[in-house]
């Protein structure tokens, strides 16, 4: 690390220090009611933090929030009020009952797409506020009392400023595991999603189960902000768990910075902190009662989102020193796969047929690529090559006929399945992570080979595979060229060197077959040439590369065979030289002059 980067990092350790020093001393130097307030405010981050994982960062949008935290303050009141049990007893069952109905409800709503999982996530909030609200054992509107307080080594939390340390503990737990999980593979592999299914897939990730990980995840921060709301008020009843609640701690975290986890406490100790001061004052100005900081809230969120679409965190950030991903010290290399030896058949194609309704995109087509070759998969528009490339990848299985990789019949395999077994691939319109340095989305291409879950990764057990991933990662940089820019954001690369990135990304799950879908698409003569002279290395590396392409030229001078496709026929399959005498390509590709292409 150079030595800037060193104090940057000390700079904001120490910053860092300082505002934990600050907040540490906030509950003995505040008065009472400025005590409360900032245990309400703490409490409120807990749940805030859950929605960076979930919506900022997972980009699923929840309305229901404050229900998980209503079903863990109304168990713990049930078991502690009227059970008599130890409030440290009731936190695991509190966490429990939660979890369990977040994982049968993301069971039943997560697979749902665009508007219809928040739209489940407001039909589940409002059936719990009612259930809360019409249970005569859970006391109905009026709610449950005598909700004892919580004793930590003999000493009864009864006092606001002895309660607002409990709820920093917590909190700054919550927030530590939470920023942890976003540095990690798991949360590389979020922020993939975020950008849709196909990148997440294509290395690995079980999308669904990551999703519901999440949901339970942040379910629980809810259910422990439940637990430790029902012991601060010492009563409980459905008004702080309804709807409106869970649309303020969405407030909360886009205003704040949905895709921060301090951008999340920002906006809770905001909201919060402005709603108490409009109560004051609204209606002082107005000269009437009313719930009018809810007009006031919706107007800020509006003006934040017309001019600071991620909340204000990154506003803050920009004055802050900004600090570098920190190199870790690789202690192991990732284990790498056995690769096939050069000229044994690596990937078959046999009779592939895939029909769109009555349309048959890919007829009868048969090829089979060997390990240490570059093989060429060209045709006109529109002749099956994408559609060829989905069934080779699980994108979109045949509609008959087979596709086995390494020996094995992958015609109905799951992308990800596909790609553990050893097929990694670029995609044709670029799909980088902008805000992530080069470094991260590379990382994300060796998902497959770490083992880190959710919980390791909160806990930051996973540091020696994180570096061994790191060191991996870097060193594929360096391969491709890209390795003075690891720490560069990938939104600032051209397009030429972003399909680079995509390269290294995919080489760093050790494939035994890279698949490039048109890789010279949109580039410039220059980037071509470095691209071809790229790939041109890999194959003398022994890297085996199936490649799409458009470019004849490009195609012509790299590829050690060719497959040609036309109305989803295979063509003709030979040499370059051997296809570029075939009369038939000639015709399809008319107008085209492919022996100034192939000489070029
Ligand atoms: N999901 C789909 N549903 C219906 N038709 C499809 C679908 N995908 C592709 N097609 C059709 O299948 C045919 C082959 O398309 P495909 O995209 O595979 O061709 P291509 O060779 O990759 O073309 P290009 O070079 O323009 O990308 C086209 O007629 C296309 O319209």
């Amino acid at each position: 690390m150079s030595a800037p980067t060193n104090r940057r990092s000390a700079l904001r350790l120490g910053l860092g220090v300082a505002a934990a020093l600050i907040a540490l001393s906030l509950p003995l130097l505040l008065p009472l009611f400025q005590v409360t307030l900032l245990t309400n405010i703490l409490i409120f981050s807990i749940v805030v933090t859950g929605l960076v994982l979930l919506t900022g960062i997972l980009g699923l949008t929840s309305f229901g929030q404050a229900a998980f935290m209503g079903v863990g303050a109304y168990t713990t009141a049930i078991l502690t009020a009227q059970m008599g049990w130890n409030p440290w007893l009731s936190l695991p069952v509190s966490l429990l009952v939660t979890g369990v109905i977040a994982w049968l409800l993301g069971l039943l709503t997560l697979r749902m797409q665009g508007h219809y999982l928040p739209l489940a996530t407001i039909a589940w909030g409002i059936s719990l506020f009612y259930v809360f609200g019409n249970t005569p054992a859970l006391g109905g509107f009026t709610g449950l009392t005598d909700i004892p307080p919580i004793s930590v080594f003999g000493l009864a939390l009864t006092s606001p400023r002895s309660f607002a340390y409990l709820a920093l503990v917590c909190l700054g737990l919550v927030a530590l595991g939470a920023q942890f999980l976003l540095s990690s593979r798991v949360g590389r592999a979020m922020r993939a999603l975020r950008g849709g299914p196909l990148v997440a897939e294509a290395f690995g990730v079980p999308i669904f189960g990551l999703r519901v990980q999440v949901f339970v995840l942040s379910a629980l921060m809810a259910a422990l902000a439940g637990w430790l709301y029902a012991h601060s008020q010492r009563f409980v009843n459905p008004t702080p768990f309804s709807l409106q609640a869970g649309i303020e701690y969405l407030f909360m975290a886009v205003v704040g910075g949905s895709q921060h986890v301090w951008g999340g406490v920002l906006g809770a100790g905001l909201i919060t902190q402005i709603r108490e001061q409009l109560r004051d004052i609204l209606p002082g100005l107005l000269g009437q009662q009313g719930n009018f900081e809810v007009i006031v809230f919706g107007a800020l969120v509006i003006v934040v989102l017309q001019f600071a679409r991620r909340g204000l965190w990154p506003l803050v950030e920009l004055l802050l020193p900004q600090e570098q991903m920190r190199v870790l010290p690789e202690r192991e290399r990732l284990g790498s796969r056995s690769k096939p030896q050069p000229g044994t058949p690596l990937l078959s194609v046999q009779h592939a047929v895939k029909q769109f309704g009555g349309l048959r995109a890919v007829g009868d087509v048969s090829f089979e690529l060997r390990a240490g070759e570059i093989l060429g998969l060209i045709g006109p528009n529109g002749a099956g090559k994408s559609t060829m490339f989905n069934l080779i990848t699980g994108v979109n299985p045949a509609t008959s006929g087979r596709v086995s990789f390494l020996g094995q019949d992958i015609s109905r395999r799951s992308a990800g399945h596909i790609h553990r077994l050893g097929l990694s691939r670029t995609f044709q319109h670029v799909k980088v992570l902008p805000d992530l340095t080069l470094l991260e989305n590379t990382m994300m291409g060796g998902y497959a080979r770490g083992r880190a879950g959710i919980i390791r990764s909160m806990l930051h057990l996973e540091r020696r595979e994180e570096a061994a991933l790191q060191h991996e990662a870097l060193r594929q940089l360096a391969r491709v060229g890209l390795g003075d820019q690891a720490f560069a954001p990938a939104g600032g690369l051209a397009l030429g060197q972003q399909r680079i990135l995509e390269i290294a990304r995919a080489l760093v799950a050790d494939p035994a077959l890279l698949l490039l879908d048109e890789p010279a698409a949109g580039l410039r003569y220059g980037e071509k040439m470095e691209l071809v002279a790229l790939l041109r290395r890999l194959r003398d590396e022994g890297v085996t590369i199936l490649l799409v392409e458009h470019d004849m030229e490009l195609v012509m001078t790299l590829v050690d065979r060719l497959v040609v496709m036309n109305y989803g026929e295979k063509l003709a399959e030979g040499t370059p030289q051997q296809v570029q005498g075939n009369a038939d390509v000639r015709e399809a590709y008319l107008g085209v002059d492919m022996d100034e292409e192939g000489a070029a």
